[in-house]
């Protein structure tokens, strides 16, 4: 048995070939004539998957070690009987650790507690729930707008977008990208939302490019000098706009979810999935899979304040270490893959223990995802 993954997707190698014989290839793009006698295929996002790249082939099943699906084309793969799974929620954490790095990094410069601000998320799903709760256990005020949970009667004080807009300091998306229907997001940030930000709002895209209009974006940002804007999505990407990428804040190269942890939770997730369709069924212990950190133990002394956490937090990562590479390359063809392929190892808050003299702040501490232990002196 043939499997196809593509090499940027940590113990594939390991994982896929406890059922067969893997092939490990670039996405973007992906050599097409390894799938002629394939019968499984592992991509991430930047692989389009549909009939021009499976027709003619023996692909059978169809994993993505991602959480976003909008490389997909479901209606293809129903029609041609082929098996399709993805990895929900793996990378959740990964996302919310960046956006934490970023707030803590523009509250520092221009002076503020997050807690005087409102952050509005837009899509409250595996990303933007995650984040809710830890802002919230941060004493941080949220703001929901979730149509479809709305719409679903599901419990949530979700409001119209609009509301976002008009009073939220930060407002952050964290939807899929969907080009058409009832709930569409393509371009849901255009250029009248993005003019009608508050006056200093900052703005936060770590979803999909597209979801926000980057040309209106560019248009705003050369007239509005107050706004903020962190970005780890583009419009289109590889070949982001580099004129917008000077006007930006903090820009990355899609790589919020780039932690070892939700990687490995996406393959993992879907070499589940391919071991079931296959009549294999085998469970993975991601610890079993997972190095030790770098930083394993730290010990805090007192309480915690924000400019505490922010050097906690960006021992384990800072999103400037991702920032200045892209600036340094964006203009050159290949390398925002090449960033993305060779990047460098970034743990999970979760890996670094704690060890605090101050119960107050090992409960904090707790709640935001380390692994915080109280130990009274
Ligand atoms: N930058 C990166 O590295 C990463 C990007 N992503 C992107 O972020 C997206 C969100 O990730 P998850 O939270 O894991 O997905 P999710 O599927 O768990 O949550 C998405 C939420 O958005 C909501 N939603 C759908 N349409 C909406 C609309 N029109 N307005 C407001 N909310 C809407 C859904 O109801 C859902 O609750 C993914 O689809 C993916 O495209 C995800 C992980 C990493
Ligand atoms: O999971 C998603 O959705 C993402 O956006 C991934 O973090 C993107 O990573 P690649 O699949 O493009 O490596």
């Amino acid at each position: 048995m043939k499997i196809v993954v593509d090499e940027n997707m940590p113990y594939a190698h390991e994982l896929f070939s406890r059922t067969g014989d893997v092939v490990a290839v670039p996405g973007r793009p992906l050599p097409v004539a390894e799938l002629s006698d394939a019968q499984g295929l592992m991509v991430r996002s930047v692989t389009k998957v549909d009939a021009a790249l499976l027709d003619g082939t023996s692909v059978k099943f169809v994993g993505t070690a991602t959480a976003g699906t909008d490389h997909i084309d479901n209606d293809y793969l129903t029609a041609a009987n082929i098996a399709f799974s993805a990895a929900p929620g793996c990378n959740a954490i990964a996302v919310v650790e960046y956006l934490f790095s970023a707030l803590l990094l523009l509250a520092e410069r221009d002076g503020f507690q997050l807690t005087d601000r409102t952050v509005g998320i837009v899509g409250v799903g595996n990303v933007g729930g995650r984040l809710q709760k830890r802002l919230e256990a941060w004493g941080v005020r949220t703001l929901l707008c979730d149509p479809p949970r709305a719409d679903r009667g599901e419990p949530g004080d979700f409001q119209p977008l609009s509301t976002l807009v008009a009073e939220a300091d930060i407002l952050t998306f964290h939807t899929p990208l969907f080009k058409q229907g009832q709930y569409k997001t393509l371009h849901l940030a255009d250029e009248a939302l993005l003019r009608a930000l508050k006056p200093n709002a900052i703005l936060i895209n770590a979803c999909r490019g597209p979801v926000v209009d980057n040309a209106a974006l560019l248009n705003v940002l050369n007239s509005r000098g107050d706004l903020s804007v962190v970005l780890d999505v583009w419009e289109p990407e590889p070949d982001l706009d580099l004129a917008l990428l000077a006007k930006v804040d903090i820009a990355t190269a899609h790589i919020a979810g780039y932690t070892l942890e939700g990687k490995a939770r996406g393959t993992t997730q879907v070499f589940e999935a391919w071991s079931a369709f296959i009549g294999q069924p085998q469970q993975v212990s991601l610890a079993s899979l997972l190095p030790a950190p770098e930083f394993g133990e730290i010990t805090l002394r007192g309480p915690l304040d924000q400019a505490t956490l922010k050097r906690l937090v960006h021992l384990v990562y800072d999103v400037r270490r991702d920032d200045a590479p892209l600036r340094q390359v964006a203009a050159i063809a290949g390398e925002f893959d090449r960033l993305r392929k060779q990047y460098q190892e970034r743990r999970e808050w979760s890996s670094l223990q704690v060890n605090c003299d101050d119960a107050a702040a090992a409960a904090m501490l707790q709640q935001l995802g380390f692994n915080a232990v109280h130990q009274a002196e």
